[in-house]
């Protein structure tokens, strides 16, 4: 049977002006797995609440960070997918989830090329139901059967992904912020198959559950303990906060924006940031982080403030896909 990849991100606009940013976050945050509200509540908040500001303010956002090779989450994750092309013997595809290249276009890339099942990689090393969960319902959704689906299990606590983070941490002496994107809590709770230990008792995420197979803040808090213990940090050298959250609901705590304003109150001057739960660079650490975070570190009395880039298209995040992809025959296939 003849295979092919689908290597898969969030996306971009396709360009910084309000139209196309209106355009990406009503594409965005209509989709159920982000926004899991029933259609009349998410039309009414997307419609009424968010689009009549958040374009405008996130094209200014997106203005901050845009290269000449566009957005940088699409400019790496293409680069990704072209030497990839190269080394692998099967066709590969890069797609976006929302905007371009988008889902239709890169399964009809592959349907050309007879590949009758689809290995599909969402860049995303935690599970989440608004990341993984939608990437490949959209998949699924566009492909109509015409291929077989496996989908790549988690990759968070693989020595190809932690090896090359804790590398990175090397030679930091300031304190480390592991910052993860934020969830809303009831994401959490929905996708637990147990339908009782996520976020039921303060340290369920480090009590043994088939529930952590799905559980985004079990799997970010496995990431952190293992490039810690491979990078030798001690427990005062780190602190973990979760980033980029949206809306009045409940989201993982603590929240990065509250800790970069704390930690200077508690001695630490000195400050570099990681964000593990993106493989590239993107609006969310290189604006987010790296110019609004900074800023409000140094408000609050901070001195220094650097961000520790994320793989992007280094050799390391070229060995991690490829051994991901070299596994794909045991993929769980997707029904
Ligand atoms: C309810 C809203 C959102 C949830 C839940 C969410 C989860 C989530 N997102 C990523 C990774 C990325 N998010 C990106 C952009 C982005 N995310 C949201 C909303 C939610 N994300 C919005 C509205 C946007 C658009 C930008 C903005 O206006 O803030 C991106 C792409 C950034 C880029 O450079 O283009 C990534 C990547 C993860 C990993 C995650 C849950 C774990
Ligand atoms: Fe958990
Ligand atoms: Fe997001």
């Amino acid at each position: 049977m003849k295979r092919g990849f689908l290597l898969m991100n969030t996306g971009s606009p396709d360009d910084t002006s309000e139209e196309a940013l209106r355009v990406y976050l009503k594409e965005f945050l209509m989709d159920p797995y982000v926004i899991d509200l029933p259609f009349p509540l998410r039309y009414a908040l997307v419609h009424w609440l968010i689009l009549p500001k958040r374009p405008a303010e996130s094209a200014e956002a997106y203005k901050a960070i845009w290269t000449e090779n566009g957005s940088p989450l699409v400019h790496y994750c293409s680069t990704l997918a072209r030497g990839l092309n190269k080394k692998l013997q099967e066709p590969l595809e890069v797609c976006m989830a929302y905007r371009n290249p988008s889902v239709a276009s890169a399964i009809d890339k592959l349907l050309a090329q007879g590949v009758e099942e689809i290995g599909l990689l969402p860049m995303f090393p935690h599970y989440a139901m608004a990341t993984t969960g939608g990437c490949t319902a959209l998949v699924k959704k566009v492909l109509k059967g015409r291929a077989k689906l496996r989908v790549a299990p988690p990759f968070y606590n693989i020595p190809e992904l932690i090896d090359p983070i804790a590398e990175s941490l090397k030679d930091v002496k300031e304190h480390i912020l592991f910052s993860y994107h934020g969830l809303p809590v009831r994401h959490l709770k929905k996708t637990d198959p147990t339908g009782s230990h996520c976020m039921q008792s303060a340290d369920c995420c480090r009590t043994a559950s088939p529930a952590h197979a799905t559980c985004y803040r079990h799997q970010c808090f496995e990431t952190t303990r293992l490039v810690v213990e491979k990078a030798g940090l001690e427990k005062d050298r780190y602190s973990i906060s979760f980033q980029s959250r949206l809306g009045r609901d409940p989201w993982l705590e603590p929240y990065t924006d509250k800790v970069l304003e704390e930690l200077p109150k508690k001695g630490i001057k000195e400050l570099a940031v990681i964000c593990p739960a993106f493989f590239c660079d993107c609006l969310e650490t290189l604006e987010e982080i790296q110019i609004r975070g900074q800023e409000t570190f140094k408000k609050a009395g901070g001195e220094s403030f650097r961000m520790i880039p994320c793989l992007n298209d280094s050799p390391a995040a070229f060995h991690c896909l490829e051994t991901l992809i070299s596994n794909a025959g045991n993929w769980p296939a997707s029904t």
